[in-house]
């Protein structure tokens, strides 16, 4: 997202020494005197310094901060309807009413004198040794003829942005040719995947929704089209809540494993957008068509016991156990005779191939569609704006 001011020129990647002086430094300016002009420009520079992306919440609360600092109250029209950015921007700068510059620039300092010292102390991250490079959304490592590609952005629930679905079509190709008898895709954190990443539909400047619609429908097509093509058993290890197209392409998958904390949501009427992943065909024949309709249609979210109960997951594990019960039984799984087992999963799968790329291309051609109606655009912007969460 490209928001103007301090927050436009976001650079990471500065050592974390420096990072920990300015830190200190903004943290003592914060005097009962307020912020100076001087630690003003200095926060500026320290918000370029942040390794972590602080979110696009954050983003916005800056950047209405620095406005307010900068120019005073907001007193320019209104964005469009299809502005999407700049109106999400003008409402963040709108709501600080009247707020006195002085204030702001207080606000603002504080406000990355907090973020600079949370980056500091969140730089070691879990997994971080055993990263096989080329992957920033994604851990994958090999062990035990197991290729595991976990999804690694936990901070923001495993929402897929478009690097990482292109991320997860990459490792899926390198895993297909691999030594590794199975794949599994897992998310790292407290969610499997909270689905679609809905600032993927707020980049598009405008006059590109249509064109960004069709290369979203494309990229959606290779990425289940991957999903439907890979030659090896595939199991998804269902750490937490799962929402979207993170539940609806567990229907192309061969085992799904779900901790007792997961929960399987896929709000499309909600969002005013329509299933995907080649779920309009799947769900029905794994549950019929009933309790595919509540699923589908009605956002009905099941507990990991009533997916399991539906065919949709295989085993429900106790969430305290989890790990350790399903990493015995795939490492069991593993030694079994590679070639026959892929030969075992190809037959099942050939049988229907063509049908689900048929049904592929049909449910994207319906979402390109749906990505340009009021709907769904009314949906993104009252998340981003705080005023629904599923
Ligand atoms: C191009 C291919 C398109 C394919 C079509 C796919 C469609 C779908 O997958 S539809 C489903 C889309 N997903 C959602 O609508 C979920 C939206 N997220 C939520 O409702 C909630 O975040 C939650 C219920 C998943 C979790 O709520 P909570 O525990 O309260 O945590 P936060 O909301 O504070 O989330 C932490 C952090 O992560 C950001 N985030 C979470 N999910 C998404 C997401 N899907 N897209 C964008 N951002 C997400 C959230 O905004 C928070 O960020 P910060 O505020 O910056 O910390």
């Amino acid at each position: 997202m490209a928001l103007a001011g301090a927050v436009r020129c976001w650079r990471p990647g500065a050592g974390p020494s420096s990072l920990q002086m300015q830190a200190l430094s903004l943290h003592m300016s914060k005097t009962a005197m307020g912020a100076s002009q001087k630690d003003f420009e200095s926060a500026m520079n320290q918000v370029k310094l942040l390794k972590k992306d602080p979110g696009n919440e954050v983003k916005l609360k800056l950047y209405a901060l620095y406005k307010q600092t900068t120019e005073g109250p907001c007193n320019t029209p209104r964005p469009g309807v299809f502005d999407l950015i700049n109106k999400a921007k003008w409402d963040a700068w709108n709501a600080l009413g009247n707020l006195p510059k002085e204030t702001a620039r207080q606000n603002y300092v504080d406000l990355v004198s907090d973020l600079s010292s949370s980056d500091s102390s969140s730089q070691v991250k879990p997994e971080t040794d055993r990263k096989q490079p080329g992957y920033e959304t994604l851990v994958v490592t090999s062990e035990d003829s197991i290729t595991k590609i976990m999804m690694n952005r936990p901070a923001k629930k495993n929402a897929l942005t478009i690097q990482m679905y292109r991320e997860i079509m990459l490792a899926l190709e390198a895993a297909s040719k691999d030594d590794s008898t199975i794949i599994v895709l897992t998310g790292n954190g407290d969610y499997y995947s909270s689905g679609n990443d809905l600032m993927n539909f707020m980049n598009t400047p405008p006059g590109e929704m249509e064109k960004e619609a069709k290369n979203g429908a494309i990229l959606l097509r290779d990425f289940v089209g991957c999903f439907i093509d890979f030659p090896k058993p595939l199991v998804a290890v269902i750490n937490g809540p799962a929402v979207g197209i993170s539940v609806t392409i567990l229907g192309l998958f061969d085992l799904v494993y779900a901790s007792d904390r997961a929960t399987f949501h896929t709000p499309f009427t909600h969002l005013g957008q329509s299933p995907e992943g080649c779920s309009s065909y799947t769900f029905p024949k794994i549950m019929g068509q009933a309790k595919a309709a509540e699923m589908l249609m009605f956002g009905k979210k099941l507990t990991a016991r009533e997916a399991c109960a539906q065919g949709l997951v295989t085993e429900v594990f106790p969430d305290s156990t989890f790990q350790k019960e399903v990493w015995t039984r795939l490492k069991a799984y593993s030694k079994l005779p590679r070639n026959a087992l892929h030969i075992s999963k190809q037959s099942i799968r050939n049988l229907e191939k063509e049908k689900l790329h048929a049904v592929n291309a049909e449910e994207n051609s319906v979402l390109q569609e749906r990505w340009l109606s009021d709907e769904c655009m009314n949906a993104v912007m009252s998340f981003f704006s705080r005023k629904a969460k599923l």
